[in-house]
């Protein structure tokens, strides 16, 4: 055994003995290894110590190494210290979480070049200290033979090893895998009496920092774990980063989207559910129909009063009037008075008449069957701890449910974002959710992501924080973060669409980061249609944001920016659409916000390098040019229904064979005849346009009537300025 892990020493591991052996003390280690998969405390032994022992002999080794500096002020932590007993009898080798089980045969699992943690100045450095730190324990290398090409015996095998994980080993070092910032490593152990909060400004190390407590929880604790969030994309790529932080805690902790967590569980219990996205818009649609004039004067957008009810009355739980005249709307800077809640009620029941005509829950519904079940019978066995990461995007009733799920005991509940990064509208206080986090609030400050360059560009965005971040105390915005890291380089390019593919493409080509680190995002799903589109005619491989799960391919990641939250990447390219209306109406004033957020989430997903693209079509000389006519049909930028005729209740025409006619705030079709959606169907596909709902009319899944006019393509603001 010894002659095993002799040789290694040969290969740049540090190898350090019991002087005396067996030594009687079963307190500590008999030997410590330390290499670039981290620090790994030795028990020789064919019988596996007990849970108390083993956390005896890993306490006594966290003692040694703990606080061993590393780079930029940060010290070694806890997760990158391992105990492993090697033995004749063992068996799973991750037997229960707390020390790994091996046998002579797989003992090769410790150098598994698949989960390099340290780099060879680090591991020098922590030995050094070691030596000094850890008394009666001797040094011990194998002599180095003068290395020649043709050098036989144990250094051509080790040699053959490292051959045959050559593609591992050359993948960057993740240092947060093995050195955190002195309060990054105080949270991760900290004692919360309840629920905890850890916020502050993108790339501080939150998630990192809520890992590694899962991590030390799952050391600590005995039940499953779950890590969960609203993006249903995140927790496949989170866990991937967690399965190389602890692999042995394989299957130990959940990931999973909140929504799924709630269909899972549901269909446990048998509780029937029924999610239809389509019959769910066709339900909002026919309510608009009726209600929107009485609310378009109030505010224009359907968007605005779709919000309404999605965050604010049914994302709040408010199932009665006079809950939703009483209640404060966070996060919306439109005041409303009671008779106007009154039309929004109106809606609101007409809505959910709909749902319940065509037999189908929304999203928040959902939740709330969830929450039902988890009152009318609690999980037989409860979570040891609840991890929720960008919590900020979160409604209130599935903050609700979260609480109810963790429970309010010690270290249960652990809230992690940032108000500044909410990419979806809306707003809350955790006392709203009844969850009390005072004295349990985190704020991290070092920004480790983003090269000082990008970080100094993503400052500049007004990010206002409309979730509070403390309970009621401000959060900390992106501007106070200290940068960590210098270098890194912007580059922004403005132009119209028609220079869009060359710029894009040569911003691809020039980077100098690998392709599947590096990633483009969108705001609108119509940009991202139109880059795809680009990207696939330049032969550049793209893989879209919500398949990734961290995995290395070769592809350039693309998405919106709702999809790319929480992610990092090397390179990040950012298209910008400068189409926004102008009313200056306090909804406006909302989407700027919501927008600024985006922005500011999107640029913070560069590590090193960031190119900042604005797509501006409204130069007044290009206005006249037919070719202009096509993009600016295109250039609905909302999910919402495309503008219909107020005449035939039809699609819109193609502005190049038809046009608009406009007449007391609605559009006609010029086309007497109305064909456009027969004409019209392919040529949308083609240019990848917002086709949803020509689509769905296609299928027959909803009637023309059904459908309403996209309020911001359809307003007279959009209409002039495309000269209709
Ligand atoms: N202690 C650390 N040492 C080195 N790098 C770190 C450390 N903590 C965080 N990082 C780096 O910063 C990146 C961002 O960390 P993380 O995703 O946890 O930040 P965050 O605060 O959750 O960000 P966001 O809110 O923007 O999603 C990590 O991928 C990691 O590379």
């Amino acid at each position: 055994m010894l002659t095993a892990l002799l040789s290694r020493t040969g290969t740049g591991w540090r190898l350090m003995v019991k002087a005396a052996l067996p030594s009687g003390d079963s307190r500590s280690a008999d030997a410590f290894l330390i290499g670039q998969t981290g620090v790994f405390a030795l028990l020789i032994s064919d019988k596996g110590p007990d849970f108390e022992t083993a956390n005896q002999i890993l306490r006594h080794a966290k003692e040694r190494f703990a606080g061993i500096p590393g780079p930029q002020g940060r010290s070694l932590a806890e997760s990158a210290i391992h105990l492993a007993v090697i033995g004749q009898g063992a068996g799973d080798p991750r037997q229960d979480g707390v020390h790994w089980s091996l046998t002579e045969s797989s003992l090769g699992r410790i150098f598994r070049r698949d989960a390099l943690h340290l780099d060879k100045r680090s591991v020098a450095t922590i030995a050094e200290q070691a030596e000094r730190r850890l008394r009666g324990y001797l040094p011990l290398a194998v002599q180095q033979p003068d290395r020649e090409p043709s050098t036989g015996g144990l250094l051509d095998v080790t040699e053959l090893i490292e051959d045959q994980v050559g593609a591992a080993q050359r993948r960057p070092f993740d240092s947060w895998l093995t050195f955190l910032h002195p309060q990054q490593n105080a949270i991760v152990k900290r004692d919360y009496s309840g629920p905890a909060r850890i916020s502050g400004p993108a790339g501080t190390g939150k998630t990192v920092v809520a890992l590694h407590r899962l991590r030390h929880l799952a050391r600590v604790s005995t039940g499953p774990l779950l890590f969960t969030t609203y993006v249903h994309t995140l927790p496949s790529v989170i866990k991937t980063a967690f399965d190389r932080l602890a692999p042995e805690l394989d299957g130990r902790v959940e990931f999973t989207n909140l929504h799924a967590w709630v269909r899972r569980f549901l269909a446990e219990r048998d509780v029937p559910v029924q999610v239809d996205r389509r019959k769910i818009d066709t339900a909002f649609s026919f309510a608009w129909m009726a209600h929107r004039e009485k609310l378009q004067v109030i505010e224009p957008s359907v968007d605005y009063w779709r919000t309404e009810l999605d965050r604010v009355i049914k994302g709040r739980g408010i199932t009665t009037l006079a809950g939703y005249v009483a209640v404060q709307r966070r996060g919306r800077i439109l005041r409303l008075d009671a008779s106007q809640k009154a039309r929004v009620w109106n809606l609101y029941e007409h809505y959910q008449r709909g749902l319940a005509e065509r037999g189908v829950h929304d999203y928040n519904d959902l939740i709330e069957l969830g929450r039902t079940e988890l009152a009318r019978r609690p999980l037989e066995t409860p979570y040891a701890g609840v991890v929720v990461d960008e919590v900020q995007d979160i409604p209130l009733c599935g903050l609700r449910l979260l609480r109810e799920l963790a429970g309010d005991g010690p270290n249960r509940l652990l809230l992690v974002g940032d108000g500044q990064q909410q990419v979806y509208p809306g707003g809350w206080r955790l006392s709203d959710a009844g969850i009390p986090v005072q004295g349990r609030g985190e704020i991290l400050k070092v920004n480790y992501r983003n090269r000082a360059e990008v970080l100094g560009f993503a400052r500049r965005f007004d990010a206002t924080n409309r979730v509070d971040d403390l309970d009621g105390a401000d959060g900390i915005a992106l501007r106070a973060a200290e940068s960590a890291s210098e270098g890194g380089t912007t580059e922004t390019w403005r132009g119209t669409s028609g220079e869009l593919p060359g710029a894009l493409v040569e911003a691809v080509r020039k980077l100098t980061a690998r392709l599947d680190h590096s990633a483009l995002i969108v705001f609108h799903h119509k940009d991202l249609g139109r880059c795809v589109e680009i990207l696939r005619a330049a032969g550049i491989p793209t893989l879209a944001l919500e398949n990734y799960t961290g995995a290395a391919d070769g592809k350039l990641k693309v998405g919106t920016v709702h999809r790319a939250k929480g992610l990092d990447f090397e390179a990040v390219l950012v298209l910008q659409n400068t189409h926004e209306s102008v009313t200056g109406s306090q909804a406006e004033e909302e989407r700027r916000e919501l927008r600024g957020r985006q922005h500011l989430v999107a640029a913070t997903r560069a590590r090193d390098f960031l190119w900042w693209g604005v797509l501006d079509d409204t130069a007044p000389e290009q206005a006249d040019e037919p070719a202009k006519a096509v993009e600016a049909e295109e250039d609905c930028v909302h999910d919402m229904p495309i503008s219909w005729c107020s005449l035939c209740r039809k699609p819109p025409p193609n502005v190049l064979s038809h046009g608009f006619r406009t007449s007391g705030g609605n559009a006609y079709h010029n086309d007497p005849d109305c064909t456009w959606l027969r004409k019209g169907q392919g040529r949308a596909h083609r240019q990848g346009m917002n086709v949803h709902d020509v689509t769905r009319l296609a299928w027959g899944s909803v009637a023309p009537g059904e459908l309403e006019p996209c309020e911001f393509c359809c307003s007279p603001q959009w209409m002039r300025r495309h000269g209709h």
